[in-house]
């Protein structure tokens, strides 16, 4: 089955997608009603009346303050306390509309901002998409104001005052807990730095057709933001003859005097997907250890240098049985022949740690494909020091790094973002600052490394990382988020699948 992740559009994208709706009869009215409703349900099932009884409603002059005063009116109509905050008085047509109305059923609309600090919860509904300047002023104290205010912050469709395209704040934001992303996700939503102000992102869908995004989107990159579907292509499909040699043959390289555990940690994760066969290449002084941990690993000692790390691999370690190679955790950057001699392989590469940080120091670099490279921004500004400086936001960033790299380029953070080299784009929306520690991409090594060894790269390298984030979330759920240290994760790799299995079912 065809999987297609939502996309992620520009302003612009997102305007020729709703005018095609509208030119093909769908009422401008419709669709805001149609998007309120949806809004509206979403506030009364997350923020129940019960314990949210007072909403702040902030209805700006666009059709951002029109999706504001549906949820205003709807929320009164379902017995919510609602009061209005509407600084402007030039209003779009339809925004007028549903103000009018709102006043005609007696929804107090405020004079000034403070009228609203002591309600429950504030819905953000200045604008959305169509903001075009700074926003300065009276507007810009009103929002500095609401910042310092302690109840949570919802935003429709984008933060008010965050660039939708950029993700840049233009003069100042609305921090929100929750940004209610409508149709499909703004690219600005998913860039890095935006991440303080749009909280946590959901997508609330409106039913465009497919057929309308496709033909708007025909000639743009792709762009995608993962979602459960990932789950579709987890655990991997085993013939019910299947062996060990069918399922894939991983090699796992790492690990130094220095640094002995983030091999094991590859390794303990790597095992989780299921690969036939993991091997895994040491020190010869931690073979034992590596041993003790992954017993159902075959663990070749390397020569060593006099400081522990990986001198050389074995010449007896055969490279080319191997559906795919992972090295890099705990190498350290002593073990440049080692990355020399992977290069020159042509397997299925996950480059990690210190193997980017020896490649950032060979030049020319080989065509490097099939390569996964899996840089946090620290090694990416080293493998890509001019893409860094020439500015742009990550995304851009990593799309020209896998254009040029020819690589898959896997960049690390709040927001992970996956490129290939033929410049599309997935971006992982939902994690947690829990997976912020060391060890973290020791694991999501091993699960790349692990997926890669058993199916094509790209969707290995997307579903490793959904598959990664999702198991932080639950381990946070269930121990905080100091509860997320790398073996805590490990442990629930297993337990997060099959509750999405058991859920999909
Ligand atoms: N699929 C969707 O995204 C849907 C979008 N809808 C909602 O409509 C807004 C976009 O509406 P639009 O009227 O184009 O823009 P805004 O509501 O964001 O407001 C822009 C409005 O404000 C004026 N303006 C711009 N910058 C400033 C400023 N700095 N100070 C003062 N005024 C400013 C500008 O002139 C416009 O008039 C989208 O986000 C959704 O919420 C649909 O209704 C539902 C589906
Ligand atoms: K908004």
């Amino acid at each position: 089955m065809k999987r297609t992740f939502p996309a992620i559009v520009t302003t612009a994208e997102m305007q020729a997608i709703e005018g095609a709706m509208f030119n093909a009869g769908f009422p401008v009215p419709a669709l805001m009603e149609k998007v309120g409703q949806r809004l509206s349900d979403f506030l009364q099932r997350e923020f129940p009346r019960a314990r949210y009884p007072h909403v702040g409603v902030l209805a700006g002059p666009g059709h951002n303050g029109g999706d504001a005063l549906v949820v205003a009116r709807e929320l009164w109509h379902r017995g919510y306390g609602v009061k209005v905050w509407q600084p402007f008085e030039r209003l779009k047509p339809l925004t007028a509309d549903h103000a009018r109305y709102a006043r005609f059923l007696g929804l107090p609309f405020v004079a000034a901002v403070d009228s609203l600090q002591a309600v429950d919860l504030i819905v953000d509904g200045l604008f959305g998409f169509g903001l075009e300047r700074e926003l300065t002023g009276d507007l810009a104290d009103a929002i500095a104001q609401i910042t310092t205010w302690r109840q949570p912050r919802v935003s429709i469709d984008v933060p008010s005052g965050l660039h939708s395209d950029t993700g840049a704040v233009l003069g100042t934001a609305i921090q929100a807990d929750r940004t209610l992303c409508l149709g499909l996700w703004k690219r600005g939503l998913l860039v890095e730095e935006a991440q303080p102000w749009v909280g946590q992102g959901l997508l609330i869908p409106f039913d465009i057709p497919a057929a309308v995004i496709e033909a708007a989107l025909a000639t743009a990159p792709r762009r995608y933001c993962l979602d459960a579907s990932c789950w579709q292509q987890l655990p991997l499909a085993r013939s019910p003859i299947t062996h060990k040699y069918q399922q894939g043959q991983l090699l796992l390289i790492g690990g130094s005097a220095q640094f002995g555990g983030s091999i094991v940690l590859s390794a303990l994760a790597a095992r989780c997907t299921g690969v036939g066969m993991l091997v895994v290449a040491v020190p010869q002084s931690l073979k034992s250890l590596v041993l003790s941990r992954v017993p159902d690993a075959i663990v070749v000692g390397c020569p060593e240098t006099a400081r522990g790390a990986i001198a050389r691999l074995p010449e007896s370690l055969d490279l080319g049985k191997f559906s795919a190679i992972a090295c890099g955790p705990g190498l350290t950057p002593e073990a440049v022949p080692v990355v020399e001699t992977l290069l020159r392989t042509g397997r299925s590469l996950v480059l990690d740690a210190d193997a980017l940080n020896i490649l950032a120091t060979l030049s020319p670099w080989p065509l490097l494909s099939p390569v996964i490279l899996t840089p946090h921004y620290g090694e990416f500004r080293r493998l890509f020091p001019d893409l860094v400086t020439t500015g742009g936001d990550r995304l851009a960033q990593v799309t020209a790094a896998a254009s040029r790299s020819n690589a898959i380029v896997l960049l690390k953070g709040a927001r992970t973002a996956i490129a290939s080299p033929r410049g599309d784009l997935w971006i992982n929306p939902h994690s947690t600052p829990a997976l912020a520690r060391g060890g973290s991409g020791d694991v999501l090594t091993g699960l790349i490394g692990g997926l890669v060894a058993q199916q094509e790269a790209l969707s290995a390298t997307y579903c490793g990382v959904w598959w990664h984030a999702q198991a932080g979330i639950q381990a946070e759920r269930e121990a905080t988020s100091l509860g997320v240290y790398p073996e805590q994760l490990i442990a629930h790799l297993l337990p997060t699948l099959q509750a999405a299995l058991t859920a999909r079912v």
